[in-house]
C-alpha cells in the first residue's frame, strides 16, 4: 500500500441494489459534511440516460456524471478520469461514488484503488445500503441473480445499513440480520429508516487507519464466488457510456466483451412530449410487469400544476413535488430484466394520446 499523505481525498463508495436508499443516504451525508465545513463531491452513475438522482443533490456540490451504463462495465478508466477531474478542478475533501444498483462493487473498488496509485485519493470505505424487505423476500423465494448481486454488495461493505426497516416486523428483521452477518461478520450493521444513520459512523471510517476493502482481499473472495455464479454470467456488449463532468463531455461507445452478472438488466428512457393524467400514470405503474423493478422520473401531469419526482422501487410508488434544477424534460426511466421496452413505450404513448384528446 502506498504511504498516506495528509492531502489524500477520502473516497466512499455507496453500494446497494436498485432503489435500496443510496441517494437518500447520499443527500443526508452531503448535508452533514457540508454543515461540518467539509467540501464533498459526488460521482453519480446511472443506467438511464438522465441523472435524476442528481436533482436531489444541492447544485453547489461538484458532481461528475457517468450516464447511460453501469460503472462496473464502463470503459475502464472512465471512473479514474472522473476522479482526476474532480480532484484537480474542485479540490474536494471527500468524494462519494454512487454506483448503479446493479454494479458489482469489486470492479469499482479495483478501479478506485488503481486510480489511487496515480492520484491523491484513498478509498476509505464501502457503504452498502440493503433493501431489507427485498433481501428477505429473495432469500425466502428465488435466490436468483439479484440475490447473488446483493450478497456481493454486502460482502465487501465496511458499513452496512439494513434499510426500510419500517416495512418489516422484528422477527423478519432478525432473519435479515442473521443472513447479512453470516455473509459479512466484519462490517458494522445498522437498522435504518430512510437511510437515517449517525453520520459520526461514516466520519469514523475516514479516521480509521484500518486496512480498507482491499481489491486484493475482495477479489480473492470474488474469484471463489465466480464458480458459484458462473452459470449466470454471460458475455456482454457494453452500452454506450456517457460521462459528463460540468463542461466536459466524454462520449464513449465501447464494444468490449466482458464477463457480467447483470447482462439482462436493461433500461428504457421515455421522454414525454406532453403531460399525462396522474391517475392514469399511477395505474400504469401499478400494472408494470414484475420484470421492471425500478423506475424514476420527473413528470408534469395534466391535472396538477407542480412537477413531480416519481420513484418506484420494489413495488412501492412515491411522488414528491419538485422544482428541477435547470431545464429538465419530462422523463421516466424504467429498469428491469428482459422486459419489453416496446410494450412500456406503447402504454406511455397511449397515456400521452389520451391526455392529448382530453385537451382537444
Ligand atoms: N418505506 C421506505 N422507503 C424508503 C426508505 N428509504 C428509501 N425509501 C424510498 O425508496 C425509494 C428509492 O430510494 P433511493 O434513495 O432513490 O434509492 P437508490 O438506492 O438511490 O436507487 P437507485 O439509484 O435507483 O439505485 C425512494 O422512493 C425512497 O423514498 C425506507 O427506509 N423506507
Amino acid at each position: 500500500m502506498s504511504p498516506k499523505s495528509p492531502k489524500r481525498v477520502t473516497v466512499y463508495l455507496l453500494s446497494g441494489f436498485l432503489g435500496s436508499g443510496k441517494t437518500t443516504l447520499l443527500t443526508k451525508a452531503i448535508d452533514h459534511f457540508t454543515e461540518a465545513g467539509r467540501k464533498p463531491a459526488v460521482i453519480m452513475n446511472e443506467i438511464g440516460e438522465v441523472n435524476l438522482d442528481g436533482q436531489l443533490v444541492a447544485s453547489e456540490v461538484p458532481m461528475s456524471e457517468l450516464l447511460g451504463g453501469c460503472i462496473c462495465c464502463s470503459n475502464r478508466g472512465d471512473l479514474g478520469l472522473a476522479l482526476k477531474e474532480l480532484v484537480t478542478d474542485e479540490q474536494p475533501d471527500l468524494i462519494f461514488i454512487e454506483s448503479t444498483g446493479i454494479a458489482n462493487p469489486m470492479e469499482i473498488i479495483d478501479e478506485v484503488t488503481d486510480a489511487s496509485l496515480l492520484l491523491p485519493v484513498e478509498l476509505k470505505a464501502v457503504i452498502t445500503v440493503v433493501d431489507a424487505p427485498q433481501l428477505l423476500e429473495l432469500s425466502r423465494t428465488s435466490r436468483g441473480k439479484t440475490y447473488r448481486l446483493m450478497q456481493e454488495q454486502i460482502r465487501c461493505a465496511n458499513l452496512l445499513l439494513l434499510n426500510k426497516t419500517d416495512l418489516l416486523q422484528t422477527e423478519a428483521l432478525q432473519e435479515v440480520d442473521a443472513l447479512v452477518r453470516e455473509w459479512n461478520a466484519f462490517a458494522s450493521v445498522h437498522y435504518t429508516v430512510f437511510s437515517q444513520i449517525d453520520m459520526r459512523l461514516i466520519e469514523r471510517l475516514e479516521e480509521e487507519d484500518t486496512p480498507q476493502p482491499s481489491a486484493g482481499d475482495v477479489h480473492e473472495d470474488a474469484h471463489q464466488k465466480q464458480d458459484h455464479v458462473h452459470d449466470h454470467e454471460h458475455h456482454h456488449e457494453h452500452d454506450d457510456h456517457k460521462h459528463n463532468n460540468h463542461n466536459h463531455n466524454h462520449n464513449h461507445a465501447s464494444q468490449v466483451e466482458h464477463h457480467h452478472s447483470h447482462s439482462h438488466v436493461m433500461a428504457y428512457t421515455h421522454f414525454f412530449e406532453r403531460a399525462v393524467d396522474s391517475q392514469a400514470f399511477e395505474e400504469f405503474v401499478s400494472k408494470l410487469p414484475q420484470e421492471v423493478y425500478r423506475a424514476k422520473g420527473i413528470l408534469s401531469f395534466s391535472d396538477t400544476s407542480s412537477r413531480f419526482l416519481f420513484q418506484y422501487a420494489y413495488r412501492e410508488m412515491d411522488f414528491v413535488k419538485i422544482t428541477p434544477k435547470g431545464v429538465v424534460p419530462d422523463v421516466a426511466v424504467f429498469i428491469g430484466e428482459n422486459f419489453s421496452k416496446d410494450a412500456v413505450r406503447t402504454e406511455l404513448l397511449k397515456l400521452e394520446a389520451a391526455a392529448d384528446s382530453v385537451i382537444k
